[in-house]
Formats: structure tokens, C-alpha cells, sequence
């Protein structure tokens, strides 16, 4: 690990604001000491994908030609394997709704503070919660990032303001799950599941959805600062999109690469609870968020879990058809989705904490 000498001194947790607030501060030439992390610049820097980042077609997922099904369940299934990412395209979700979406959102981020909600410590589990960084009751070093959370899914909330959030969010939480039914459909198949199976044991008529919405402001000193550390995410799929600025990387083969995101596509990532039902042939990928100094990056990632009182443990079928043992022990959805909000956001930590040891 290098270390780099911090420049300024640390903000006590106390006095903690947004970080858009703190990225406005007249004449901030460099980052306080506790939003720098103290990486090996090797490491914090990502190169361009050398084999490029496989996309699947929906369209084909819900075709009449059973050619054309089973050549994009055999893609989904190759980019679960050897990526745990993909991009989107014909996904039956309108490019004016994706830009409505972003454009209030910056609206959200750009209302008054006495607008927003509370920006306090809350319950992880709170339907609407914003705030900054990850968890800052926990972390030494902070992420350079406000967010937005709301339970969307299977019962709908909203912030009161921007008054257009609510029509948008509403239809843009639809949508994304009639996206995720047929992804999930496929990657049953894939899995040599029946095409209904995985959404009956995991429960997704009632599926948690969770709208995340990030706000990273230019940063004096991108390379000390992270707007999220590598992680991977709780539920099944995450869908992401994202302004016009990049700033997503993932880690494929131990390297990190930037994502350039086709247009009008949306980006998917595998999440912990993909993982964990299929016993670890689709494993969750690592990501982060890189930050930069010229323009502010907003994303919008909606997570896509079970139901929260599901317990999740490996498909029966593909433990005992297959002869595994399972690889992760059985957990409520719920509990394992305060952990990890309520912990570090810290690589695989808590997938490995249901990870059973001897396999
Ligand atoms: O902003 C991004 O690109 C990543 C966001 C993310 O990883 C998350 O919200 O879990
Ligand atoms: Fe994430």
C-alpha cells in the first residue's frame, strides 16, 4: 500500500454533510484526510477491456423462434459464468423514461437540504433513506457519495419531493421488473431449472425492489478518493444507469476495467443472492465507483432481491441432482440485507459470512 499524505485534516463524523455540500466549499483544492483511501495506485487505476463486455439481446429472451431463446439463455449463461456482467439492449424500457429518471433525480440531489429527507442516522432497513457515503456510524474512510435509497417494491414509497418523482418512479420500478421476470426466466433455464422455478422459491411476486440513487460531484483529488470501495451487491440483479459520465468498474480475471456503457443500454450486475441460489456457478461480481474532478456523475441502480422473508439457500435441483454439497448455509433475505448495510461495504464480506468453509 502506498501512502500518500492526506491533505487537509479530517472532518470529525459529527459535522458530516452531504458530500455535495462539502464538493461546493469555496476553493477545495484537496480532498479532508478521511475521504482518502490509502490504495496502491496500481490498483485504483483500471484499463480498457480487452475482450468486450458481452451484451444480451432481450428481445430474444421472449422470442417466438425457440433458436433465438435458447441462444440468448446460452449467452446469459456464459455471461453469468465468466462475468457476472452484461449489458442490456432492446430491454422494452424508453430512452426518454432512463433521462427522465436521471433528470429528476439531479432534481432530488439539487433541492434544498430542508427539502430532502432527514440526513441522519436511520435504521438500514428505513423505506427511504438518504444520506452519505455508505455507513457512516462505521467507516473511517468515506465514499465520495450522497445517495438516495427507497423501498419501491412490493410496497411502493417516494420521497415527497421533486413532485414529478413519483409518476416516474412508480413506472421506471415496473418496468425494471417486468425486465428482471424475463432475465430471471432465462437464467432458470440456464441453470437447467424450469423457466418458473426461480421465481416461485425465491418468492418475486413479492420481490424487494430497492431504488439506489447515487450522487458523486467532482472530486479535487480523484485518484485518493473512491465514490463506492469494491464491493459486490446484496440481491439478485442490480440494472444501472447512468448520466452522460463514466465511472463504474469491475473486476474481471483479478483486473479492474472501465465500463463504457453502450448507448440507450442499461448495465446488469450479478448480486450475492445469484450467488448464493445457484450453490456459486454465477458468482457476484466485484465493482466500484471511480470519481473524477471535472463533472458530477449521477447513477441510478435499481436493486433486485427476493422477497424479504424468503429463506435463500442453494437450488435443491442443483444440489442434489448434480451431487454438490451446498456451498452456502440457508438465510433470510432480510437479515442478510441488514448485515450488509449495517457492516463496512468491504469486497465479499458478507457472502463470506454464509459461505460454509469446507467445500
Ligand atoms: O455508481 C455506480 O456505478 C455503482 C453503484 C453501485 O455499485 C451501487 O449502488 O451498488
Ligand atoms: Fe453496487
Amino acid at each position: 500500500m502506498a501512502s500518500t499524505a492526506p491533505a487537509v485534516a479530517p472532518i470529525q463524523p459529527s459535522k458530516l454533510t452531504s458530500i455535495k455540500k462539502l464538493s461546493e466549499s469555496p476553493n477545495l483544492n484537496s480532498i479532508p484526510s478521511n475521504y482518502a483511501y490509502y490504495n496502491d495506485p496500481h490498483e485504483i487505476c483500471a484499463s480498457e477491456p480487452q475482450d468486450s463486455i458481452p451484451t444480451i439481446d432481450i428481445s430474444l429472451l421472449t422470442s417466438g423462434y425457440p433458436d433465438h431463446k435458447s441462444k440468448a439463455i446460452q449467452d446469459l449463461n456464459k455471461a453469468c459464468e465468466e462475468w457476472g456482467f452484461f449489458m442490456v439492449i432492446n430491454h422494452g424500457i424508453p430512452e426518454s423514461l432512463m433521462k427522465a429518471m436521471l433528470d429528476v433525480t439531479s432534481e432530488f440531489f439539487n433541492l434544498p437540504e430542508e427539502e430532502k429527507p432527514k440526513f441522519e442516522l436511520k435504521d438500514v432497513l428505513e423505506p427511504i433513506r438518504y444520506g452519505t457515503s455508505f455507513n457512516t456510524a462505521k467507516e473511517k474512510v468515506f465514499c465520495w457519495r450522497d445517495f438516495l435509497k427507497v423501498f419501491v417494491h412490493p410496497e411502493f414509497h417516494c420521497p415527497h419531493k421533486p413532485n414529478a418523482l413519483r409518476e416516474l418512479l412508480l413506472e421506471y420500478s415496473e418496468r425494471t421488473q417486468n425486465l428482471v421476470s424475463k432475465l430471471v426466466r432465462g437464467i432458470s433455464e440456464s441453470l437447467g431449472l424450469e423457466e418458473y422455478e426461480m421465481e416461485k422459491t425465491l418468492n418475486l411476486n413479492s420481490s424487494l425492489q430497492i431504488f439506489v440513487a447515487n450522487y458523486y460531484p467532482p472530486c479535487p483529488q480523484p485518484q485518493l478518493a473512491l465514490g463506492m470501495p469494491p464491493h459486490s451487491d446484496h440481491g439478485l440483479f442490480t440494472l444501472l444507469i447512468q448520466n452522460q459520465v463514466g465511472g463504474l468498474q469491475i473486476q474481471h480475471k483479478g483486473e479492474w476495467l472501465n465500463v463504457n456503457a453502450l448507448p440507450n443500454s442499461i448495465l446488469v450486475n450479478t448480486g450475492d443472492h445469484l450467488e448464493i441460489f445457484s450453490n456459486g456457478k454465477y458468482k457476484s461480481v466485484l465493482h466500484r465507483a471511480a470519481v473524477n474532478n471535472k463533472n458530477t456523475r449521477i447513477s441510478i441502480a435499481m436493486a433486485n432481491g427476493p422477497s424479504q422473508d424468503t429463506i435463500v439457500c442453494p437450488a435443491s435441483k442443483l444440489v442434489d441432482n448434480e451431487g454438490c454439497v451446498p456451498a452456502y448455509i440457508p438465510m433470510k433475505y432480510t437479515e442478510y440485507l441488514f448485515s450488509q448495510q449495517n457492516n463496512l461495504l468491504n469486497g465479499k464480506s458478507s457472502l463470506d459470512r454464509v459461505k460454509i468453509k469446507d467445500n
